[in-house]
């Protein structure tokens, strides 16, 4: 058995970190043989702070043999200290009819002050998840705090689009969901990012000849997986939870897992047309526990593509000169 890690999570009260926090402690994301200190942090507030309590009462009911602590916190400095993973999951959702632009300048506060403390605080090697939205410009903001961590550290969660655009592909093919492969998305966890169905594989053959209709893989394929996230809140009246936090889960266990290849948001060194120093999601390969390789040689040569890089990387770019003074 290995000596337990710390694992630092911000809104440990909210509807995500419910359905978070025992997956964490049964071993979901780290695997069986790592033990976890759980530094669960909420916001200075007697509501948030009971809430806090009553489910650390539950996860001591569950009894998790790897579960080996649990700090609780409304500070930043306590909850990030000595943390080896950081998962930002604390901000203000989107609620009906709410742009995501609307969140950009409030939650930015939030993850300028965390990137701060957890440069400060966290452990040597520290690793952070943001899951909060806008996640990859609040990622951008955190990492430019940073003087210890370099901008590697910080990735923002773009799986939950992965997945999604993986159960829509099998879902239409008719097929198991384990047949389908390599479908990686490129850019914002927005309306604008994009799923690069050319790519992916069903059943060992590319999609696109097995779906035979790319007027679907456009037209719906395309809005549907992006749009995913509105059509769960005005289905439920609340963002996504459960899957939001089971992709959290596999971005983490993925990151930790050398070889696998999956889609997360890193600042972008320029490959495939986005800018320079914009958070965009794109297809890594882990080489080491918690580091990993962008993947370059992905082919987005064709017309469609340009044109849903283009939008989506113009969006990340106007999202950072909209919290241009946050930055540095
Ligand atoms: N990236 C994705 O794929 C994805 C998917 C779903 C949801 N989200 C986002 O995740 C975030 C959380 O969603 P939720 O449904 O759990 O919201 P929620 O409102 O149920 O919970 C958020 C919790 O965060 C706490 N919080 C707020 N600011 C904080 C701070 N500065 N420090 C610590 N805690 C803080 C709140 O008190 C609350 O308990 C939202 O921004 C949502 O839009 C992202
Ligand atoms: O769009 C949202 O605010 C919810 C979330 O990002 C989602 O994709 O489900």
């Amino acid at each position: 058995m290995n000596s337990p890690i710390r694992v630092a999570v911000t809104g440990a009260a909210g509807q995500i970190g419910y359905a978070l926090l025992f997956r964490i402690a049964s071993g979901a994301m780290f695997g069986p043989d790592q033990p976890v200190i759980l530094q669960l942090i909420e916001i200075p507030n007697e509501k948030a702070m009971k809430a806090l309590e009553g489910v650390a009462m539950e996860l001591d009911d569950c009894a998790f043999p790897l579960l080996k602590g649990m700090v609780l916190t409304d500070s930043g400095e306590v909850g990030f200290k000595d943390a080896n993973w950081s998962l930002l999951v604390g901000a203000k959702p989107r609620g009906p009819g709410m742009e995501r632009a609307d969140l950009l300048k409030g939650n930015g506060v939030i993850f300028t002050a965390q990137g701060e403390i957890i440069d400060r605080v966290a452990a040597e090697d520290a690793r952070v998840a943001v899951v909060g939205n806008p996640a990859n410009t609040n990622t951008m903001i955190a990492a430019s705090k940073a003087k210890r961590l370099t901008p590697d550290r910080f990735t923002a969660m773009v799986r939950l689009d992965q997945n999604r655009a993986q159960a829509q592909l099998a879902k239409k093919a008719g097929v198991d969901l384990t047949t389908v492969e390599d479908i990686y998305i490129w850019g914002n966890h927005s309306p604008s990012m994009y799923p690069a169905f050319r790519h992916a594989t069903i059943g060992g053959k590319p999609a696109v000849d097995v779906i035979n209709d790319n007027a679907w893989l456009e037209n719906e394929f395309c809005p549907v997986v992006g749009k995913r996230g509105a059509a769960i809140i005005a289905a439920r009246g609340l963002s996504s939870a459960a899957s939001a936090a089971n992709a959290l889960v596999d971005h983490v266990h993925d990151l930790m897992t050398p070889g696998k290849v999956h889609s997360i948001a890193v600042k972008s060194e320029g490959a495939y047309g986005f800018d320079p120093n914009v958070w965009a999601g794109m297809p890594v390969r882990t080489t080491t526990p918690g580091s990993y390789e962008i993947l370059k040689d992905y082919d987005l040569s064709d017309a469609f593509s340009q044109e849903k890089i283009a939008a989506t990387n113009a969006e990340l770019v106007g999202e950072r000169e909209m919290v241009a003074e946050m930055l540095g």
